[in-house]
């Protein structure tokens, strides 16, 4: 079934890299950087000018890569995921729950993560069909916070977003996150033009989690 092989892509994934920047040539380079670096999860977010055609160019570029998952980021409603889904992403994320967006997201068999920050978000989300939570921003709340919330609600799957980085990156996954999203910490350095960079700390990133899998 496609949308469980993408949540088990999502959850390989690990660190999924949300990727903005000020135009499509730099959020294609960057996604180009962090892929040669190691990480396979992309969400390429709507606040990049022309988004969707980047979409698509990627999972045209990355479609021999079994494990590359491709997905949309910062979608705010029904309109914009069908747009995404149809360039061909393959999972859509929101800053928060759209219910309107769950349904499409649930028509096309595409996973939806959209940002909670509640108990009852949380709920809602479940209820329309959602696999997993972005906990955003996660830095509001820190790792221990998850054991809270997976108290009542033990089957949640939950990717925290927002202030993750190296430093807290065990920490996270220590707490039972299924993956976590990674934005400024992992691209600062394309916003100065510097791609090799960005593949460098790509690369810190997966030696870090390949460390932290064989703990937990
Ligand atoms: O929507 C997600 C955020 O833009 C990523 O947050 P971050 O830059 O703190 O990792």
């Amino acid at each position: 079934m496609k949308k469980m092989s993408i949540l088990n892509k999502l959850e390989k994934a690990g660190v999924i890299a949300v990727v903005r920047g000020k135009n499509k040539e730099e959020a294609s380079k960057a996604t180009d950087a962090i892929i040669k670096g190691g990480i396979t999860g992309i969400e390429l977010t709507f606040t990049v000018p022309n988004a969707e055609e980047l979409i698509g160019e990627l999972v045209e570029k990355y479609s021999d890569r079994e494990d590359v998952v491709i997905g949309a980021g910062t979608v705010l409603d029904a309109v914009t995921a069908r747009i995404a889904i149809m360039a061909g992403a393959e999972y859509v994320v929101s800053p928060c729950f759209d219910a309107e967006t769950a349904e499409i997201c649930n028509l096309y068999q595409i996973p939806y993560l959209p940002g909670c920050m509640t108990i009852t978000e949380m709920k809602d989300a479940l209820k329309s069909g959602v696999d997993i939570v972005k906990l955003f921003p996660g830095s509001a709340f820190g790792p221990s916070i998850i054991k809270a919330f997976k108290a009542p609600l033990p089957q949640l799957n939950i990717m925290p977003t927002g202030g993750v980085g190296l430093d807290n990156l065990a920490d996270w996954f220590k707490a039972g996150v299924t993956c976590v999203g990674v934005g400024g910490n992992l691209l600062a350095p394309a916003a100065k033009g510097d791609f090799a960079a960005v593949t460098e700390v790509a690369k810190e990133y997966v030696a870090k989690l390949e460390l932290i899998k064989s703990e937990v």
